[in-house]
């Protein structure tokens, strides 16, 4: 029987190897971590992710062919195949802090792998790194082999959270990375068997070690570019009284650009977009490619203006100050359907508000008080360590909010302001409040306000 190990029981680790056991009964599956509380949770009714499916998923196989242990050493030392899916953060400290991946987590997996094998291994690279990293993990793992023959492949995951199960089930395309050479060619094919259980062949792509490594920092900068392309378009509709919905529309016809991933928004978030398009940027850097580096920078600079600007366009209407006024925060996660708190663009707005001294309360069916209150004390960057452990997902309560009685219930004017457009503002304007939409035409009591920057 095949055994497959995975260090780092996290958003990827967990989800990727549930569905592998799903689908590939003849193999087991382990999944380790250096965080005991994740591995208990694991094994819990309780899962440490909230990820629609996973809960069946995991169901199915726990205690078959799919187990979550801290016994990292022995199953390490008895896979075949060892997925590396641990934290890859963006560096606080040293040299390219603030832009380079850091690779702490990943040279101690691949140090104690060294330590322990005692028999070939193929080992994976799961997590998001730096185009190149492939030949600093093989230095490694080589120089302390004791003639053990390692074979490193790049697979990265492609998965989005709150849709991981499905993704997983349905990927677009699976990417698998390998030497160029006859070893390196039987361990690529040796993983696409996995992946072949349930994945047809023509969308299991093969590349050298370089490529399957930039493609997945590409694919997540071409997604995020994409939002930010948007949300400059939102600015503009608001300047001019376009309407960016209808804008994305028209755009996204063109069979050329396709119609996802135009939702403009108060900013793109996620443990991922930023910290790879940082990483994207230092690579250029450090390639000699500072025009390179730019372009993808701004990027991110779009991404932070669109975040000050709902902050601003906020206090502007609210007679250029909200201190002390209350303001409730619907939703505080990156995106529906998760828990996931990492670089929400709900920390900067309230990070914002506070500022200015509104007094806010935040509500988030997915997130604890606790997790909330957490992330509005950390530093930038703090976030995607192992101690920081995300919150368990508490059990989900859909409400339906009664907007008359919450309009009457506000002081006058009241407001809303829709970072998402995903309220119905017609209705809201006829109770009364006064709605504020990314890139929609602007309301006339927001028009007589200060131009925002
Ligand atoms: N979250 C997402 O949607 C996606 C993330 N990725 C990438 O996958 C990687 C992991 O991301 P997540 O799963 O979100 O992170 P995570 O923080 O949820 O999970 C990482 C886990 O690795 C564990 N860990 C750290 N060092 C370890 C070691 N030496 N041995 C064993 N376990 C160790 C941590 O305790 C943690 O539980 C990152 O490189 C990320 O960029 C890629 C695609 C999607
Ligand atoms: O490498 C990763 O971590 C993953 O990053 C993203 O997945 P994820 O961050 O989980 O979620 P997305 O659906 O991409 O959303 C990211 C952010 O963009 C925002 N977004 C998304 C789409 C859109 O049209 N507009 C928009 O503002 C979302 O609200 C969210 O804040 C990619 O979609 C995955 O392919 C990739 O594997």
């Amino acid at each position: 029987m095949v055994k497959i190990c995975c260090l780092g029981a996290g958003y990827v680790g967990g989800p990727t190897m549930a569905v592998i056991a799903l689908k590939c009964p003849d193999i087991q599956v382990v999944v380790v971590d250096i965080t005991k509380s994740r591995i208990d949770a694991w094994n819990s009714d309780t899962l440490p992710i909230y990820e629609p499916g996973l809960d069946e998923v995991v169901k199915q196989c726990r205690g078959k062919n799919l187990f979550f242990s801290n016994d990292i050493e022995k199953h390490v030392s008895e896979a075949d195949i060892i997925f590396v899916s641990v934290n890859t953060p963006t560096k606080t400290r040293g040299l390219g802090a603030g832009k380079a991946a850091d690779l702490t987590y990943w040279e101690s997996a691949a140090r104690m792998i060294a330590d322990v094998a005692k028999s070939d291994k193929i080992v994976v690279e799961k997590s998001t790194v730096p185009v190149k990293t492939a030949e600093a993990i093989e230095k490694i793992l080589t120089h302390n082999s004791n003639g053990i023959n390692f074979q490193i492949l790049s697979n990265p995951e492609f998965l989005a959270e709150g849709t991981a199960i499905q993704d997983l089930f349905n990927p677009d395309r699976v990417l698998i990375g390998g030497r160029e050479t006859p070893e390196g060619q039987k361990a690529v094919q040796t993983l696409k068997a996995v992946y072949a259980h349930w994945v047809p062949e023509d969308q299991i792509l093969t590349t050298n070690l370089w490529s399957a490594e930039l493609s997945k920092l590409a694919a997540n900068a071409f997604l995020a570019q994409r939002i930010s392309s948007v949300n400059a378009m939102s600015a503009l509709c608001e300047a001019t009284g376009a309407n960016v919905s209808e804008v994305s529309y028209a755009v996204g016809k063109d069979s050329r650009i396709g119609p996802k991933f135009l939702n403009a928004s108060v900013g793109f978030g996620g443990s991922c977009f930023q910290k790879d398009i940082l990483n994207l940027v230092y690579i250029c850097e450090c390639n000699g490619l500072p025009e390179v580096a730019n372009y993808w920078k701004q990027v991110i600079k779009i991404n932070d203006y669109q975040k000050s600007r709902f902050v601003n366009r906020v206090v502007s209407s609210m007679f250029n100050t909200v201190a002390n006024k209350k303001i409730a925060v619907l939703g505080f996660a990156f995106k529906k359907d998760t828990g996931d708190t990492r670089e929400t663009p709900a920390i900067d707005v309230c990070k914002g508000l506070l500022g200015d001294k509104a007094k806010i309360s935040i509500y988030d069916p997915q997130v604890t008080e606790d997790q909330i209150q957490r992330d509005l004390a950390m530093n930038k960057f703090d976030w995607d360590h192992p101690v920081h452990l995300q919150p368990m997902s508490p059990t989900t309560t859909k409400q339906t909010l009664d907007y008359k009685k919450i309009y009457d219930s506000m002081q006058k004017p009241a407001f809303v302001f829709d970072g998402r457009n995903v309220v119905d503002s017609e209705k809201l304007r006829e109770i009364g409040f006064i709605v504020y939409s990314i890139g929609k035409p602007l309301d006339g009591w927001l028009k007589d306000m200060p131009a925002v920057a």
